[in-house]
Formats: structure tokens, sequence, C-alpha cells
């Protein structure tokens, strides 16, 4: 694991969009396609102002999300939605958005459905994760039912999650994430910063994001 300290919030945000372009650039120049994975949540929108204006092949980008809460679009909880808001404009419009949602099934067969689309895209080639404050990350909560199912070696592509507190929730599974071609995890501020070191210690199980550290990047700001 390696960390990347910048001086504020703004420079992360410049720094991670190029680095994810980079990323993608090199995919692209020995790959038909590319498959882009990112998070959803409150820290990674002025990561996706800054990448929708790099210049790649969008066009060759497939991007899907680590997780996704059981909403559809219309809802301020939805994953998709913030994709669709701060991601897939500008030059990024051209990529092809493979949503986790699925309309009027509930997440058991959604899942299903999803771990088949997605299944011929593998592997990631450029994963941006986040990361809670209790260790979560995508949607791998510690305690929650599904959790050992999805870090499982041979764990689906996608699965249903449901914790505590949470509207029903699909996770891309962890080896899915862990054999991401290059992996980046996005975190702010001095509680984060302690609850990832803390999770070095402990399992997945109780720190799901322990499960992904492997050859990761780390970018960090206050
Ligand atoms: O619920 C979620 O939380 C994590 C972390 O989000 P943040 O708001 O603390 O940045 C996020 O990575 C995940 O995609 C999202 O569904």
């Amino acid at each position: 694991m390696k960390i990347e300290d910048y001086l504020d919030r703004e420079m992360l945000a410049i720094g991670v969009a190029n680095v994810m372009a980079g990323a993608l650039e090199n995919t692209l120049f020995t790959h038909e396609r590319a498959l882009m994975v990112v998070p959803g949540g409150t820290s990674p929108g002025p990561i996706f102002d800054a990448l929708s204006a790099a210049s790649v092949d969008w066009d060759r980008v497939d991007v899907t999300l680590t997780d996704e809460r059981w909403v559809d679009e219309t809802s301020d909880r939805s994953n998709g939605a913030l994709l669709r808001r701060r991601l897939l404009v500008d030059r990024a419009a051209a990529a092809r958005f493979k949503p986790l949602y699925r309309d009027g099934m509930d997440v058991d067969a959604g899942a299903a459905d999803v771990s088949g689309d997605l299944a011929d895209t593998l592997p990631i080639s450029v994963l941006l994760l986040g990361m809670g404050a209790d260790m979560h990350t995508a949607s791998l909560f510690p305690g929650a039912e599904g959790l050992d199912a999805a870090l499982a070696p041979d764990a689906p592509v996608a699965l249903p999650i449901h914790a505590e507190g949470q509207e029903p929730r699909i996770s891309l599974s962890a080896h899915v994430l862990n054999d991401a071609m290059s992996k980046h995890l996005v975190i702010f501020g001095a509680e984060k910063r302690a609850a990832l070191e803390r999770a070095m210690d402990l399992t997945p199980q109780d720190a799901p994001i322990a499960a992904v550290l492997e050859d990761i990047t780390v970018h960090w700001a206050d």
C-alpha cells in the first residue's frame, strides 16, 4: 500500500483524476476497451468533475460502480444518479455506463443479472474506492448480512448486502475489486486516516477495507 498526501482536497481531485485518466490511456494502448469502476457517496464528486474533462478515448470505456443503494435514479441516495450528474458529462459522456440498479427487480435478482452482465468486461482496469469511517468500502459493511459471501474467493461478481440502518444494497465482491489492474482509494480527514491504519491490523470481517488493500494507492487530504 502506498499513501499519497495532498495539500488540500482540490489538489487531490485534480491529482487523482490525472492518475485515473493516465491508467485508462495505458489500458487502451493495449486493450480494445477499458473498465473503470468508481464509488458513490460524498467523496468522489470533485474527482468526477475533473475526470469528466480528461482527454481519454471515452467511447472505449465502460463505467460502473463499486456498489449501489437499491433505489432508482430519482432518489438522491442513488450513486448512479451522482455519476450521471458529475462524471458522465463533458468528454466522459461518450463512455458506456453499466448501472448496478435494475428497475422492477429485487436486489437478489438484480445482483444475479449484474453478475452476468459484467462477467465479460472483467478484470477491472481502473478502480477507485471510497471508505467510510466504519471501515466499509463499496457496500461491504462490517457485520452486514452478505459480507461473508462477498469476501469469499469464489463469490459472484456482485451480491446483495443488507446492513443495519441501510436500504438494501448491491456490491461488487472483494475478489473482483481486489483483482483490479490499477487500484486507488480516496479518503479525507483524520478520522478516516486513523480508521485505515486500524484496519491494517483487523480481519476483513471487522474491517472490510482490509480485503482490498493489496497494491493499492491511497490518496489522502485533510
Ligand atoms: O455508502 C457508501 O459509502 C462509501 C463511502 O462514502 P463517503 O460518503 O464516506 O465518501 C462509498 O465509497 C460507497 O460507494 C457508498 O455507496
